[in-house]
């Protein structure tokens, strides 16, 4: 019987991306599925999702810890199932609880087809790591969260070939400063994580700082435009070291500013402004963007006739 190949798994194509040294895995911020589908069309070899954006958008609320273990896997589900040759990204924050709770979600992100998370030391009443006054767990009970998300990996390996590539993030830059945010980072890489994630760094020594500091680890940047790290673009965040860069805010500001915009302005106004490309397209515009030709192939592909006239 002719052997099966099996398809890559989204965390393998992670890790090959990742792998590729000559590179930088440069993943836009989404929180959503048309976010999502924006970014695939544009090619992006690799998406991230955002915990502040799935919380401002699935909650309506401010990046404070808010969003359970169930809303984050729930986005994280429905982006990833969007296109499974572009491997996702997403926040797992704290981890949502002890090592137990931990292990949870890093097997629920698995089976989710989520590629990668990552995992930080601040308190379960967290906050954005660009707002001042966070608080932090102490240094043993992080590592047995990167601990716990290892060992949940590596049984779903076992178990089913399940993978996911672990991003330690230390926000203990801020309180602790740079030394002992790196011996963080470091006892996370020996407990099996396999990116280091220092948050909020301050300056571009800093930046090319951590990057010198792992240089057998890669080392992802987190591009908060309006945060407390530089506004860095991807070639000078490649040139300083970073592997990995994600820019949470990137699909968030637009729409806020966007659609303030347009409510704005039919208050004002009473009239909507239709662009040139929406008169021209008309709502098709937007079903186009997520997939509305696929859609209606696929159900004509399956003997469906609900759609052949759309
Ligand atoms: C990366 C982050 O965890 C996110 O939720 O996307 C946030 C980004 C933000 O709040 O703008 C963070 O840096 O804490």
């Amino acid at each position: 019987m002719a052997e099966i190949k099996r398809p890559k798994t989204a965390a393998q194509r992670l890790r090959e991306l990742i792998a590729d040294k000559s590179k930088i895995v440069n993943c836009p911020g989404v929180y959503d599925g048309l976010t999502a589908r924006l970014a695939l069309r544009e090619g992006f070899d690799c998406l991230y999702m955002t915990g502040a954006g799935t919380t401002a958008s699935r909650l309506g609320m401010p990046d404070l810890g808010l969003a359970t273990f169930n809303d984050m896997l729930e986005n994280a589900a429905m982006i990833a199932s969007l296109d499974r040759k572009t491997p996702l990204i997403a926040d797992a924050d704290t981890g949502y609880g002890g090592p137990v709770m931990v292990a949870r979600t890093v097997r629920a992100y698995i089976t989710a087809g989520v590629a990668g998370l990552h995992l930080e030391d601040q308190v379960i009443t967290k906050r954005c790591g660009h707002l001042s006054g966070k608080e932090l767990v102490d240094q043993d009970t992080y590592i047995s969260r990167i601990r716990a998300a290892v060992m949940a990996r590596d049984e779903m390996r076992a178990a089913m070939g399940g993978d996911i590539v672990i991003i330690a993030r230390t926000d203990a830059l801020q309180s602790l400063g740079y030394d002992q945010a790196i011996q963080r980072l470091r006892l996370a890489v020996q407990a099996g994580a396999d990116v280091a994630f220092l948050e909020g760094p301050t300056s571009v020594e800093q930046c090319r700082q951590v990057c010198q500091d792992f240089v057998d680890v890669p080392a992802l940047l987190n591009m908060v435009s309006g945060g407390v790290t530089p506004n860095l673009s991807v070639n000078e965040a490649q040139e300083l070291g970073f592997r990995l860069i994600i820019h949470p805010g990137l699909a968030l500001f637009p729409v806020l500013e966007g659609v303030e915009n347009a409510f704005r302005e039919i208050k004002a106004t009473g009239k909507a402004h239709v662009s040139e490309a929406q008169a021209k397209e008309g709502v098709k515009k937007l079903f186009n963007a997520c997939g509305l030709r696929d859609c209606i192939e696929f159900d004509a592909k399956a003997g469906g006739i609900a759609y052949n006239n759309v």
